[in-house]
């Protein structure tokens, strides 16, 4: 103050004033002047600054003293230093408002639309809270760990979503990652074991304290109020930034988690790609696009071929990590705006947008079977896929994604229908097959109860000797309405809806039932062979219900031999041997149907019970005319005589084919050259006719 104290109190207003700066003592005048013309005692605070600059609070008591006529003639009175009380005071204040600074924060932060305008909101609640003209959001982002500007106030324009350093530097903001601890520099000239930050030298930074923001599993990033002249800034001040902290970690946490949340609700959790939904939304916004602006889009309907083989031969585990792989080079045939999602199981599609028309699907189509075919080697093992794909285009076979998606999957099934591993496109006329599947489906289910099925029966000879060895049952659908229906239509779609399980029960009754009859009629002394479907073997009790109907039907047990494809034996191998094993100690002969179409491996075969092996007839028919066909059916019967099985063709229709198949050693045969499948009365003539 501007008054020497050795002289005693101040004598006069003049000298009173003296006391403060000029500021306060403007104000000591003006409430004097009030005393003079109120005659009343003026009691009020001023604020003054004493020696370096710290500011001191004092409490003025003015009393008039008046003479006789009442008259103010002048003044006594106090003047008291309550600097302690009002810095007591200022100080609860300062936390009042930085709590509601910080509790209007945490309501913002629960309905913030995006973590940018917690960020902004933060910055902002810090610089009034502790009266800063510097603060800032600095995230980590990136692989390097980077901290970027997100939000901050008075910095210079440029500088705002720049990286401004990492946690690598030996910075103060270091210094907050590694010891988790606010980190308070009064004067950065004073410290110098840290590099001061380009953001905060160009600003001319002098003093700051930083927090850092905390996450579960990594940090966010700081939080930091800065001053330009020398600032004390205080533990309280720290805690009260950590507040703000804590809510920004909180939000962030929460905006992560709600990420993570519609990511999953959105992509499938095996491949990481998007699912049914995401591609519903995608394809939606692409349609309307595509409608103003005259596109065609292209949906692809992707299913694995013999996925299933993989997962039974391999473990799910494998299933899985192919699959992934899958989606990948999948991923890699489309440009980014395309979408490429997985349905589930072995199943996939694929949105191309912006076509210029519907062919140029098929040069997709084309990359994709290409990647697809490509061995995947997993494990050391190498595996082979293939894909049938069907496509549907926008606008020309659907307007909507639920009419695409649906003649896309009509396509594919066309696709699998023709022979598996190739691509079709929709044409108007699937949809009435898939209509067709549906009633015949629905037929079937009455075709037992109602007594529609039969029994042909197809003799086995022996190709040297024209004995017959034995009869294939085959099974035959009469419908009212839709005729004689072949199994070849009606035997894949009972096994796809699980008819197949009552339906192959009844044949293996049946047949039982018919050949003991004819054993006993002594008309033959060869097997009964029935055909027995995936799903028929892998029933739990299918042992013991083979068992039951032998037992019932009286058949000797070496006299029936169970067909299976390929297919079923490479289903858990551990499984299949056990079965296998079970039916061997029945008795029953067992024989691999449709062999070399498959994926059967030596080293399983080798170890199963086996006692026919049966050449498919696609390669009896090629025979004559293709020498690849004839190499394969060489190596079978090789292969089969080596694990010392007996080799049977099927579809043998003319003379020089079972002469051709006899050379290469071939032991038995069947087709249309010795008879067609019979009737029961037929095939009990045919039976009476051979001696
Ligand atoms: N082109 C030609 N074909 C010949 C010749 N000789 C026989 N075939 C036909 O070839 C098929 C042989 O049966 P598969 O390979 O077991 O193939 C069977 C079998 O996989 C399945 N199937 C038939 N009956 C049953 C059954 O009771 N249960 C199960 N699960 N499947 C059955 O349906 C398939 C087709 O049966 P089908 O239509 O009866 O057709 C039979 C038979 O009629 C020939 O010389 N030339």
């Amino acid at each position: 103050m501007g008054r020497d104290s050795r002289l005693g109190p101040p004598q006069t207003l003049h000298e009173s004033a003296l006391l403060f700066d000029a500021e306060s003592a403007d104000i000591l005048k003006k409430m004097v002047g009030l005393g003079v013309t109120s005659g009343q005692t003026q009691r009020f605070d001023l604020r003054t600054k004493a020696g370096r600059g710290k500011e001191v609070y004092v409490q003025v008591v003015a009393v008039p003293k008046k003479n006789d006529s009442g008259e103010v003639t002048g003044f006594f009175g106090t003047i008291q230093d309550i600097s302690e009380r009002k810095y007591a005071e200022l100080a609860l204040h300062t936390r009042a408002q930085q709590q509601l600074l910080v509790a209007t924060l945490g309501r913002l932060a629960l309905s913030a639309a995006s973590l940018d305008e917690v960020y902004a909101e933060a910055v902002s609640v810090i610089a009034q809270g502790l009266s800063v003209e510097f603060s800032n959001v600095l995230v980590l982002e990136g692989p390097q760990k980077s901290l970027v500007l997100k939000a901050g106030i008075g910095w210079k324009p440029g500088w705002m979503g720049q990286p401004v350093g990492d946690t690598q530097q030996q910075t103060h903001t270091s210094s907050v990652f590694e010891s988790h601890e606010p980190v308070i520099i009064h004067d950065f000239s004073e410290e110098p074991q840290f590099i001061r930050s380009e953001l905060l030298a160009s600003h001319g930074i002098v003093s700051s304290v930083d927090v850092l923001v905390g996450g579960l599993e990594k940090p966010v990033g700081v939080l930091g109020a800065y001053s330009t002249t020398i600032r004390h800034f205080s533990a309280d001040d720290a805690s009260f930034l950590q507040g703000v902290a804590n809510i920004l970690s909180a939000a962030a946490e929460r905006h992560w988690t709600n990420q993570r949340l519609s990511h999953m609700a959105l992509h499938d959790s095996l491949t990481d790609l998007p699912n049914r939904s995401l591609l519903t939304d995608r394809l939606n916004v692409a349609l309307s696009f595509a409608h103003r602006h005259n596109q065609h889009i292209a949906l692809l309907f992707l299913d694995l071929d013999l996925f299933k083989h993989v997962n039974d031969v391999f473990g799910h585990a494998m299933g899985d990590q192919l699959l992934k792989e899958v989606a990948r080079r999948l991923s890699g045939c489309v440009r980014a705006e395309d979408t490429v999602s997985r349905q589930g199981g072995d199943e996939f599609i694929v949105a191309l947008t912006g076509i210029q028309n519907a062919q140029a699907a098929s040069v997709i189509a084309e990359k994709i079977l290409t990647v697809i075919t490509t061995p995947f080697i997993l494990e050391e093992t190498e595996i082979i896929l293939g894909v049938s794909i069907g496509i549907a285009c926008y606008p020309r076979d659907g307007k909507d994604s639920e009419t695409l998606m649906r003649n896309a999957d009509a396509a594919m099934y066309v696709a699998k229908q023709l022979g598996r591993n190739r691509y079709q496109f929709y044409a108007p006329a699937m949809n009435m097959q898939a209509l067709d599947r549906l009633t015949l489906e629905s037929d079937l289910h009455r075709a037992i109860e109602r007594n529609e099925l039969f029994l042909m029966y197809q003799p086995q000879l022996s190709l040297s000797t024209g004995d017959v060895l034995g009869l294939e049952a085959l099974v035959r659908w009469q419908n009212p309405s839709r005729g004689l229906v072949s199994p070849g239509q009606f035997i894949p779609i009972a096994e796809n809806c699980g008819l197949i399980v009552p339906i192959g029960n009844w044949v293996l009754e049946t047949a039982c039932y018919q050949h003991a009859r004819w054993v006993a009629q002594g008309l033959t002394t060869g097997t009964i062979a029935v055909n027995i479907s995936a799903h028929q073997f892998q029933q739990t009790n299918f042992c013991e219900r083979v068992s039951d109907v032998l037992s019932r039907t009286g058949l000797q047990p070496s006299l029936l031999e169970l067909e299976v494809t390929e297919g079923v034996v490479m289903q858990g191998v551990e499984q299949v041997l056990y079965k296998l094993n079970a039916l061997r100690e029945l008795g029953v002969h067992l024989a691999i149907d449709d062999f070399g179409t498959g994926y059967s491996s030596l080293n399983y075969l080798k170890q199963f019970p086996l006692h026919r092996l049966k050449i498919d007839q696609s390669f009896t028919q090629q025979l004559l005319n293709d020498q690849q066909s004839v190499a394969i059916t060489k190596a079978i019967i090789q292969m089969g005589h080596s694990l010392g099985l007996d080799v049977l063709a099927e579809g043998i229709e003319t003379h020089d084919q079972a002469v051709h198949l006899q050379s290469l050693g071939c032991d038995a045969g069947q087709g249309f050259l010795y008879a067609k499948p019979l009737s029961v009365v037929d095939c009990e003539g045919y039976l009476r006719a051979t001696p």
